[in-house]
């Protein structure tokens, strides 16, 4: 760990805002320096100017991708830190979450990943300086869900089938250069192949068997791409993991669900069941199929989730966009 300066920051969760008016506290920066788009150095320097000028106190972790991350914020909540902070893609952001599971220190996320879908949801800026700002200016505290898979929290999405299969494909080389068209070219590999599986899932302790091409559990409704969402009604901290299961089994089926998706007329693709999930998910298959969860392949052929309301407190700013009327 590297000691780089201390300061003050004053947090008032109680209120679901926070403000940096009073001494005492300081902030905990978890940096992945290989994420998609992060630029180690830009966000270091930014950082050292917003708490130098507010007159905050910082440290920064640089992550090797050997470590275990939650482990690493549960000692830095020992030390009194105000704000934990992770500069990253939704992988450091989750692992970082994970150590914060019940936790009253709020989460603060400079987005330097490659999809930030959770920072998009949250719409926290995507924009470095911008990011920095919210981190040391505050905003207000959302408590949002999280999945629990084993010893590990998941908080945008997990799935399994042709979408896991398309992310297994896309190297991280891939990410680095191209972003989001790394993902578009292996989509083109896999759906030239498309296909569907049989899975068992139960949700909420009630079992079905269905067949897809993939499902996407979803706790965060952002796509990725253009403000598009897997759901009309995903929400981040409403206590419902939404399900969605795509039956799509050729090329034609999976254009007629990007425009139901386009024009966010999710419910009436013929090609998507929708389900929601108070307490738990489990997804079964015989197949070897990759379980993808916020970013990384977490497993193979099953998933066992443990739904935990209102889990984790992320700092976000005050005024939230419609996301539906974008
Ligand atoms: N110094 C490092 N060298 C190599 N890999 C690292 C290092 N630090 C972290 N990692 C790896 O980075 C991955 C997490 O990346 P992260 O999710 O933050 O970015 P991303 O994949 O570009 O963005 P997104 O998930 O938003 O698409 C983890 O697999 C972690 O092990």
């Amino acid at each position: 760990m590297k000691f780089l300066q201390n300061g003050d920051v004053n947090l008032t969760t109680k209120t679901k805002t926070y403000a940096l008016d009073s001494a005492g506290s300081r902030l905990f920066l978890i940096l992945n320096p290989v994420a998609g788009s992060c630029k180690a150095e830009q966000v270091r320097n930014l950082l050292k100017q917003y708490c130098e000028m507010h007159g905050i106190g910082y440290d920064i972790y640089e992550t090797t991708g050997k470590e275990h991350l939650p482990s690493i914020v549960r000692q830095a909540q020992e030390q009194d830190y105000s704000v934990i902070a992770a500069a990253g893609g939704d992988g450091t952001v989750s692992a970082v979450a994970s150590g914060l599971l019940h936790s009253q220190i709020p989460l603060a996320i400079i987005p330097v990943g490659t999809a930030n879908l959770l920072a998009r949801e949250l719409a926290i800026p995507l924009e470095v300086e911008a990011a920095c700002q919210l981190v040391v200016k505050g905003g207000r505290i959302r408590k949002i869900d999280a999945m629990q898979v084993g010893d590990q929290i998941l908080i945008s999405h997990i799935s399994i089938g042709s979408y896991s299969r398309i992310a297994e494909r896309t190297t991280v080389a891939a990410k680095r250069y191209f972003r989001q068209l790394a993902y578009v070219w292996s989509a083109l590999a896999e759906l030239i192949g498309t296909r569907v599986w049989r899975f068992n899932l139960r949700i909420d302790d009630r079992e079905q068997r269905i067949r897809a091409a993939f499902i996407m559990i979803a706790n965060v409704g952002e796509m990725g791409a253009a403000s598009l969402r897997w759901g009309a009604e995903v929400e981040p901290d409403d206590g419902q993991i939404d399900v969605c299961i795509v039956r799509a089994r050729t090329l034609l089926h999976y254009l007629s669900f990007m425009w139901h998706i386009l024009w966010r007329q999710h419910k009436q693709s013929p090609h998507t069941i929708y389900l929601r999930a108070e307490k738990n998910i489990k997804v079964s298959t015989k197949w070897n199929l990759p379980v993808r969860g916020d970013g990384e392949i977490i497993g193979r052929a099953n998933v066992d989730i443990q739904i935990i309301p209102k889990a984790i407190p992320i700092i976000a700013p005050v005024v939230v966009p419609d996301k539906m009327a974008s």
